[in-house]
């Protein structure tokens, strides 16, 4: 019986007799969805467009895209006040404030200890000393402390961000969407690993290059105020403002540059993922050359950039080493003797101090006395005006970091934001505008059926909406109706299924399904996937150990299900339901089929679609495979070549062998056994006779040729025995 569906009316049929959903609006409530919840995964929607992303590196700068896009990852590290976060925060901030805090006590027992020494106060110098050690406890417990919770902040923001972005990157299938239907970010692997870790790194350590710095000039400025005056102060102040301006015209910019090495960087690591996940196929090509000569290459672009900024950083390192540490101690030498030359202009606490010089005594002993002071006032000062130039250099160089920071928040804060579109199915559209499909235009409608597969006109497009390939398909599945799906290479049969699955875009039409879950349909692709962990997570996946025994699963099951698949040699082998390996190197291509389809004996699905999924197993097994599948009362949908296949289904679709471009459907679903497949049957089979023929001729050709060869061995020398153990080596 042949089966054409008339597309217009299945459609009508479908609108009233199903319970809709239009993809995109949350209307249906879990009970109308068939028993699944509506937030649970869904298929690719669309409608929205995606938000615009500048992705030039070479624009990225301390500016204030940069100030709201840290803003916004900050507010994923710290969502709320009462975090654990912000508590290392405050500690943090405690200790950099104690910090200078013994930075300024200890610049003040310097200048006393130098005055005893001059005065030669033996005693005094004794008790100096001793304060100087006992402050060297806390100090250097401080020092360690603001190390350790720098890294505490690093990794706090880290651990943050981290679930963040796993959250965005495994709903609702992003991860797959990020690599085949949106080009915006390349290396999701090197953001989420590497970039995201030095962006927290760098954040956590400008927390305290910066923070710092800023309280200590604070501080110390005060200090010194009290000291140098106000005309010294504002020396001080126009020599920062100079030194800022002039470092901010000749700095380059360090965030772009970062910004490209961390791309590059991750173009070379994904070139190293890529040999080691296809490490057998090149070797047996013995293709190592070639795949060097890559390796090299994305490493030699790397390295060049590298260099390139080591270059640039010559020029930039001497110009601000001659500001930060030669100009800025001169000025703090000119600074630190105005009490000396100029006592007038002196602060505060240096005319009291001046006051309290003994005035009635000799005139030897009143020079000493002032000579001390000063001594004392200018080592103060000294040790002040260092530590300020260091926390002044300090500020200078964190532009620097502050730009690298730029770079790295551009590219992590892109990767946010194209993971939450992705996420809400807001796709990149670019040049689309010419075809008929787009992702911001899908007008695909689902609803949900457990016992029913239904495709109703249903193009099956390629992500990007450029090619069609194959035009308004329609078909249904019911429980029993096994079937298979046929055609040339590159046809989209695969296609069909990942539309199905709710992986690629359903751009219109209607498609019934059962909810999502394996307990309906049971996906098994063409490529084995075996995941880490032990024998018996390679057969229960996705499901975990307890997952499988609160579904009341024990070994003795699984032990059964290895049997229908005749795998149960490798428990022995294996060493037990227990042992880890990485099983994609220990399986054999036949044997790894055969694992995914002890899935679906665990599992059980209502639907089983089978995409080349016993390409590599013998055609015996192959047989009585799908003879248990049928008796477990899985429905099967088998996409593949074999003919010897067709007796094990109901249903025919065949893809891509009609003429399209006459305007013709590219699809043909018909009955097994009808007058149409009988033919189609008939054909393959005379074929298969012809292939088996040819290869009689040829074994035939070979036996004349080695009895030839057998007769010339007996002529030269008629000893039958050999001649007979020759003949029996060569067949
Ligand atoms: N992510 C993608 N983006 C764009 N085009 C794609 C994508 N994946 C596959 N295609 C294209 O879609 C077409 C159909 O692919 P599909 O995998 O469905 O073929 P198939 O009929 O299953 O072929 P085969 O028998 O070789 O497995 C191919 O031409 C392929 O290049």
């Amino acid at each position: 019986m042949y089966i054409q569906y008339r597309h217009g009316a299945q459609v009508a049929q479908l609108k009233d007799q199903l319970r809709t959903r239009v993809l995109g609006q949350r209307t249906a409530d879990a009970a109308s969805l068939g028993g699944i919840d509506p937030a649970a995964k869904r298929p690719i929607q669309g409608g929205q467009p995606a938000r615009v992303i500048d992705t030039k590196e070479s624009k990225v700068k301390v500016d204030r895209r940069f100030l709201e896009q840290l803003r916004y990852i900050i507010r994923i590290c710290i969502p709320r006040w009462r975090h654990k976060t912000t508590g290392l925060l405050v500690l943090h901030t405690v200790f950099l404030v104690l910090r200078t805090y013994m930075s300024v006590v200890v610049a003040r027992l310097d200048g006393r200890l130098v005055k005893d020494l001059v005065n030669a106060d033996g005693r005094s110098f004794l008790r100096g000393l001793l304060y100087w050690f006992a402050i060297a406890v806390p100090a250097t417990y401080t020092n360690s402390m603001i190390r350790y919770l720098q890294s505490k902040l690093g990794i706090a923001f880290r651990t943050s961000l981290t679930k963040h972005v796993h959250c965005l990157y495994m709903e609702n299938n992003t991860y797959y969407k990020a690599l085949n239907l949106d080009k915006r970010i390349d290396g999701a692997d090197q953001l989420i690993t590497t970039d995201l870790n030095r962006f927290c790194t760098a954040l956590a350590g400008l927390y305290s290059n910066l923070g710092k710095p800023l309280l200590d000039l604070i501080i110390f400025n005060y200090q010194l105020a009290r000291s140098v005056g106000v005309r010294g102060m504002w020396l001080l102040v126009v020599n920062y403002l100079v030194t800022a301006s002039l470092l901010r015209a000749v700095t380059p910019s360090f965030g772009a540059l970062a910004a490209k090495e961390a791309k590059f960087e991750g173009d070379f690591r994904s070139a190293h993922s890529r040999l080691i996940t296809n490490a057998e196929e090149v070797a047996f090509y013995n293709g190592a050359d070639r795949e060097r000569s890559i390796l090299d290459r994305t490493y030699q672009r790397l390295i060049k950039h590298i260099n390139s900024i080591y270059k640039i950083r010559i020029g930039y390192n001497m110009f601000e080493d001659f500001l930060i540490k030669y100009s800025w101690s001169a000025v703090g030498l000119l600074i630190a003797s105005i009490p000396v030359f100029l006592p007038d202009w002196a602060g505060g606490r240096t005319k009291r101090e001046a006051a309290r010089l003994p005035r009635a005594a000799a005139a030897a002993a009143a020079a000493s006395a002032a000579t001390s002071v000063r001594t004392q006032g200018f080592i103060t000062n000294k040790r002040l005006l260092m530590s300020l130039a260091d926390a002044g250099g300090r500020v200078m160089y964190s532009y620097k970091e502050l730009s690298e920071l730029a770079g790295y928040t551009f590219r992590v804060y892109n990767m946010m934001i194209v993971l939450e579109d992705l996420r809400h199915d807001r796709y990149a559209v670019t040049g689309a505008d010419a075809h008929a499909f787009r992702l911001d235009r899908i007008k695909g409608v689902m609803a949900v059926d457990n016992q029913t597969i239904k495709f109703a006109r249903i193009p099956i497009v390629t992500p990007s909406g450029e090619t069609c390939l194959v035009k308004d398909l329609s078909f249904e599945v019911k429980p029993g109706d096994h079937l298979m799906v046929t055609g040339p290479n590159g046809a989209g049969k695969s296609a069909i299924l990942r539309v199905l699955a709710g992986i690629w875009p359903q751009f219109a039409g209607t498609l019934v399904r059962p909810a999502f879950g394996l307990e309906h349909v049971l996906s098994i692709p063409q490529r084995p996937y075996l995941t880490l962990g032990s024998l018996r997570d390679q057969v229960i996946y996705p499901d975990t150990c307890d997952a499988m025994r609160a579904k009341g699963k024990t070994d003795a099951d699984l032990e059964a299900i290895l049997k229908l698949v005749y795998l149960d040699y490798i428990l022995p082998r294996e060493g037990g339901w227990d042992t880890v390996k990485e099983w994609k190197d220990v399986f054999s291509g036949g044997e790894k089929q055969r694992v995914q389809l002890a899935r679906l004996f665990y599992h059980r699905p209502t639907f089983a679609v089978l995409d080349e999924a016993t390409s590599a197993v013998s055609s015996d097994v192959e047989a009585l495979l799908y003879e248990h599948a049928k008796d477990a009362g899985t429905t099967l949908v088998t996409i593949s070549h074999r003919p010897s296949l067709f007796k094990y289904h109901q249903l025919l679709l065949r893809v891509g062998e009609t003429d399209a471009a006459a305007g013709e459907l590219d699809w043909e679903l018909t009955r097994i056994g009808s007058e149409d497949t009988t033919g189609h049957d008939l054909e393959a089979q005379i074929a298969e006779l012809e292939k088996q023929l040819q290869k009689a001729d040829a074994q035939k050709a070979r036996l004349d040729a080695i009895n030839r060869e057998l007769r010339l061995v007996a002529d030269a020398k008629p000893d039958v025995a050999a001649a007979s153990s020759i003949r029996r080596t060569l067949l």
